[in-house]
């Protein structure tokens, strides 16, 4: 049994959905889809997701939410339409999204959540009917049927419990068409995962029904060895790990989640990256092992919105329990870390912007230098982090200083640099400006001349 998972840009527009129905028909072991709500159809599109976060929005500041939720329907109904499909959809739909609309707003993220999660809900209801309406039978499955999650505030992840009761799904006659995104708490409130989140549902799923394949369907042949948007013409990647990619997709590789590796590593189900606008390609098979090849990179990436907590205090070193007591502030306001590279007298502590406010700033600069009597405690922000990623570089030795000579190249400053304990990875922070320089010259130094699959 196979488990897919087709993203935004597969179930865009009819087009793009009478190519989903026909990679499914063509291996009958494809027996479960999760599907995204429709994407972009081109660059300059809104995916239905970002026009959902406007009409909640709208919903809660009391503004035009009578026209974006219709912009939302007109979506759909072109859709239903053009797969001349029953109406009866269309109606469904606008009334359905009414209902989010007026559900209760007292908290306002588990009401943005609901109205989010329409957007995968009712692609999935959308996609049984026309899978059935081709004579491929199908059967669309809510995740109120077993994917169940922990409940608010933490972020959102799937419970043990939620395998056990998906694992029926393998005895459906039908073909299951099962919305991804978002999964129930025990007491039956909706909460959607991060953005990007139908990887991991589909992930979810092909560990509960203990599939022997995932297939994540996109919009382009494999994953590429840089971003392909910033990269003109980057090498495929054929076979990587579970802990390269993860890694890769930590640090922006955006065409698969890294929470979404979790699921299927633990049970070692393979996952292929392939491209429903090609699906004859080979695409990228995500491994628990691979053989390695001469190149000791694998992929470059690179990402943006970091932020760093600098503290320095003399004989810092000496000072025992430090480091867990500053961390302990950190975690008091409910803020996670990425990296801590330090130095005898000085740490830093790298954290995503988006978790930070100035109030919090402030109460954790103050903290510091009352409870822990720090000599300099500052925030900087527009960090970026590029991370070089591979297998083969713990046996290659020269590697660092090629990256750190390629990156001077640029002007640009190294900030920090930092090596996790497995050497799979190398990561350089650097100011945001120049980011895409920073990943050209690197892939540079390390992928050319070689173009070639
Ligand atoms: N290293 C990479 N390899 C392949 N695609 C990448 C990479 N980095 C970023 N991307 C982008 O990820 C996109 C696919 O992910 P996403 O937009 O989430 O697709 P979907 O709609 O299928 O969920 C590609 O169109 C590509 O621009
Ligand atoms: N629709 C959601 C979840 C998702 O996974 O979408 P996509 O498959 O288009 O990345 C989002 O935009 O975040």
């Amino acid at each position: 049994m196979i488990v897919c998972k087709f993203g935004g840009t597969s179930v865009a527009n009819a087009e793009q959905i009478r190519k989903v129905a026909n990679i499914v028909k063509s291996n009958p072991e494809r027996r479960i889809v999760a599907v995204s709500a429709p994407g972009k159809r081109f660059s300059d599109d809104i995916k239905v997701t970002d026009l959902l976060i406007d009409l909640a929005n709208a919903a809660l500041k009391n503004g035009d939410v009578e026209g974006k939720l219709q912009k939302v329907v007109n979506r759909y109904k072109e859709i239903i339409d053009d797969l001349e499909i029953d109406q009866t959809i269309c109606d469904i739909i606008a009334q359905d999204l009414q209902e989010r609309v007026n559900f209760d707003k007292a908290n306002v993220d588990l009401f943005v959540d609901n109205l989010k999660a329409s957007g995968e809900d009712n692609n999935a209801k959308l996609i049984a009917a026309y899978f059935n309406s081709i004579g491929l039978k199908a059967k669309y499955v809510s995740p109120k049927e077993g994917l169940v999650v922990n409940d608010f505030p933490e972020r959102t992840f799937a419970l043990p419990e939620a395998y056990e009761n998906l694992s029926k799904l393998r005895d459906c006659e039908e073909i299951v068409v099962f919305p991804g995104f978002f999964g129930y708490t025990k007491d039956g409130t909706l909460r959607t995962f991060d953005r990007g989140g139908s990887d991991i549902t589909g992930s979810i799923l092909a560990a509960a029904v203990k599939a022997v394949l995932y297939e994540n369907f996109t919009d382009v042949d494999c994953v590429f060895s840089a971003n392909p948007k910033v990269v003109n013409d980057p090498v495929g990647i054929k076979e990587i790990t579970y802990r390269e990619m993860r890694e890769l997709s930590y640090s922006g590789f955006s065409v698969f989640h890294d929470e979404a590796l979790m699921p299927v590593y633990k049970l070692g189900i393979p996952v292929t990256i392939k491209n429903t606008n090609n699906p004859s390609a080979p695409g990228t098979k995500i491994l628990p092992t691979r053989t390695l090849n001469s190149r000791p990179v694998t992929g470059i990436s690179a990402d943006s919105g970091f932020s760093t907590l600098y503290v320095s205090k003399y004989l810092m070193n000496r000072e025992i329990g430090f480091g867990r007591k500053l961390l302990q502030i950190i975690e008091e306001e409910h803020i996670s870390y990425e990296h801590t590279p330090s130095g005898l007298d000085d740490i830093s502590v790298i954290i995503r912007s988006h978790q930070l406010t100035p109030e919090a700033e402030e109460r954790i600069t103050k903290r510091i230098k009352e409870e822990l009597q720090a000599d300099d405690v500052y925030f900087r922000h527009g960090f970026s982090m590029i991370v070089i990623v591979g297998e083969g570089m713990r046996n290659n030795t020269g590697l660092a200083a090629r990256a750190a000579s390629a990156i001077s190249s640029t002007g640009a400053n190294i900030e920090m640099i930092n090596q996790g304990p497995s050497e799979v990875s190398l990561v350089f922070g650097v100011l945001s400006d120049k980011e895409n320089q920073i990943l050209r010259a690197l892939y540079e130094e390390f992928f050319s001349p070689i173009s070639v699959y």
